[in-house]
């Protein structure tokens, strides 16, 4: 979807309104002081001319409130200006709060991972967190400013009017082809923001991949600093590039008008000269001239400058409209039309029913046709080379995706016909891509399920091997596992791969009694003595729960009650171990190849 697919008129409803409730009383306050600085520089030229014509004509009697007004209009126009920045500032605060509270809602508001692996989406929400935070903030600041240049220019144009008509006439003409020229140029610099968002988003990448911790190392190692180095320049170079096509078609056309007016102002200022050396102007009709056409053609531009700025920033606001209108990546209900209900206690058990997935229309089928049973208070093991789809089967099961084809029944219930929340409540698991955050020890277990109190999340660490890890930490569950936010050496720390492993377990373990445990590769980056004892500690756990076990140790899996072969996108065997290793089959080939790798030289 492109930006502005929606009608103008209510793309702008929305802006105004998403304003409105972000900060009511500044859009009122700006209103105010719009139309007050706005009319002010109009009455001081007319009070000046008063002034003048007073002092070099008819004696100073009248002069008084002349002054008085003038002194009143320059506290009005000396103010207003910086009372305004502040109110405007306040308000797009406000605003900026409200629109990345509903952007990320929105973003939460996602309920599978589909939209989040689009590049289109990504981009769009770049520019939605861009163009957003300040859009409906500039639609009205940029409203009113256009407000205020129409009440200065008008203004002027009446009081220049009463000059020379004819002069009057001129400038305002002379304005039209300025209005087009900045339309123009507001839709192409909205244009040019939207192309080179993806570019952008790229070299922000590239300059994270190179300031942030986690590729350091193999920069460092393969010498790939200049290099990515290159490749940000070489995005920021295409971005620019960019930029200075749309920045010069500006100049010109902001010089040519510049040029325009200029000639404008001097032939009138020849025209009133004459005259008024003629003696059929006064000086004040000279003074009030002079400003007249200033003020108008400063008015205009000014005018035609916000309209240009209103419009570019109704366009951004279109792609903050667009990430909140995204339509959900998941169906909301299945063909029978139920509602999302939520998913009772497993009984029976979980069935996979010939299930057909890949990532997209356009890429090849990762599961053809899978076929599989977790009965209710039993373990089942799936194992595979890489790449055969477990994870895959995995992120089906939390429905993350839904299938192509087919269809996973908890207790007879589509998945689809669940409510994905209260289905994901339901389950526990491990990820084998889990995710490290930059938190405390306590935290990043207690994430797991943020119900918990310390004495769970201590039980949980306990339970997987954690909690002594946890504890030698400087501060112990208190401790940042990161550096990047710590306030001293001592406050953050590194994690080794089999220690996080253990506090992403401890994570898993969390959630009291889930529906269903998954755990993807719980085993990864453990030593052989924490193997062997995390393996102890889920065997007990596993006990009486609904379990799906994924492991490339096959010692791991062997005491699983069922363990399933995934090949060629369905399953290939299954059985119990004893049963599949006698059967000689894939299970029993990949077993014997990992059991010689284990075995004395001479006996391979
Ligand atoms: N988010 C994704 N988008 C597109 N393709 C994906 C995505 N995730 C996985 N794939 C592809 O799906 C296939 C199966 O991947 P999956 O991670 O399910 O395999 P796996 O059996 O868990 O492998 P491993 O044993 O290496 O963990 C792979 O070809 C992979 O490239």
């Amino acid at each position: 979807m492109r930006p502005g697919d929606g009608s103008p008129a209510r793309t702008l409803g929305q802006a105004v309104a998403l304003a409105w409730e972000a900060g009511r009383w500044y859009v009122v306050l700006q209103a105010v002081l719009t139309a007050a600085t706005g009319v002010a520089p109009v009455l001081t030229a007319w009070y000046t001319k008063l002034v003048l014509d007073e002092v070099a004509g008819r004696g100073s009697a009248a002069l008084a409130p002349y002054v008085d007004a003038l002194l009143a209009l320059a506290a009005v126009a000396g103010t207003g200006p910086y009372v305004m920045t502040f109110a405007g500032a306040e308000f797009e605060r406000r605003v900026g709060l409200l629109v990345r509270d509903r952007l990320y809602t929105a973003v939460n508001a996602l309920p599978g991972l589909a939209r989040l692996e689009e590049p289109a989406f990504q981009d769009r929400l770049h520019l939605a967190e861009r163009a957003g935070s300040a859009g409906p903030g500039r639609v009205v600041t940029s409203a009113l400013g256009l407000a205020q240049a129409v009440l200065t220019t008008a203004g002027f144009l009446v009081t220049l009017a009463g000059v020379s008509p004819a002069v009057a006439v001129l400038v305002a003409v002379a304005a039209l082809p300025l209005l087009r020229v900045h339309l123009r140029l507001g839709r192409e610099q909205a244009e040019v923001i939207r192309t080179t968002g993806h570019g952008q988003r790229r070299e922000l990448f590239f300059a994270r991949l190179l300031s942030m911790p986690h590729a350091a190392k193999e920069i460092r190692l393969f010498g790939l600093g200049d290099f990515f180095r290159g490749r940000m320049l070489a995005e920021l170079r295409a971005v620019d590039a960019e930029r200075r096509r749309v920045a010069v078609r500006q100049l010109r056309g902001q010089g040519g008008q510049a040029l325009l007016a200029a000639a404008i102002w001097g032939a009138g200022l020849v025209w009133i000269v004459a005259e008024a050396v003629a003696g059929r102007a006064s000086v004040g009709d000279l003074s009030v001239f002079v400003a007249a056409v200033a003020g108008t053609q400063g008015g205009l531009a000014a005018g035609v400058r916000n309209l240009a700025a209103a419009h570019e920033a109704l366009l951004l606001f279109g792609h903050y409209r667009a990430v909140l209108d995204t339509a959900p990546d998941l169906a909301p209900r299945t063909p029978s039309g139920r509602g999302a209900a939520s998913p009772g206690p497993v009984s029976r058990g979980i069935e996979v029913r010939d299930v057909w997935f890949r990532y997209g229309p356009d890429r090849p089928w990762v599961l053809r046709g899978v076929d599989l049973d977790i009965p209710s208070g039993r373990s089942l093991a799936l194992v595979g080379l890489n790449g055969a789809g477990k994870s895959t089967l995995v992120k089906l099961l939390c429905r993350f995706y839904d299938p192509e084809r087919g269809a996973i029944l908890w207790d007879g219930v589509d998945l689809r016909e669940l409510d994905p929340a209260a289905l994901r409540e339901r389950l526990g698991a491990v990820f084998q891509d889990f995710a490290a955050y930059d938190l405390s020890a306590a935290e990043n277990i207690a994430v797991g399920d943020l119900t918990a109190g310390r004495a769970r999340v201590e039980a949980a660490a306990v339970r997987a091997g954690a909690d002594a890890i946890v504890r030698a930490l400087p501060r112990g569950y208190d401790t940042l596992l990161t550096k990047l936010f710590s306030d001293d050496e001592q406050s953050g720390v590194t994690l080794s791969g089999g220690q996080w492993q253990r506090i992403a377990l401890a994570r898993g373990l969390l959630r009291d009694r889930p529906e269903l445990m998954i755990l993807d590769e719980p085993n990864a980056g453990l030593d052989p003595a924490a193997e062997h004892e995390v393996h102890t500690v889920l065997r007990e756990h596993r006990a009486g729960r609904t379990t799906l076990l994924i492991s490339h140790r096959l010692s791991t899996v062997r005491d699983a009650d069922t363990i399933a072969v995934l090949a060629d996108g369905r399953i290939a065997e299954r059985g119990g171990h004893e049963e599949l290793v006698r059967a000689g089959g894939r299970y029993a080939e990949l077993f014997a190849t990992q059991a010689r790798g284990y075995a004395p030289a001479g006996v391979r």
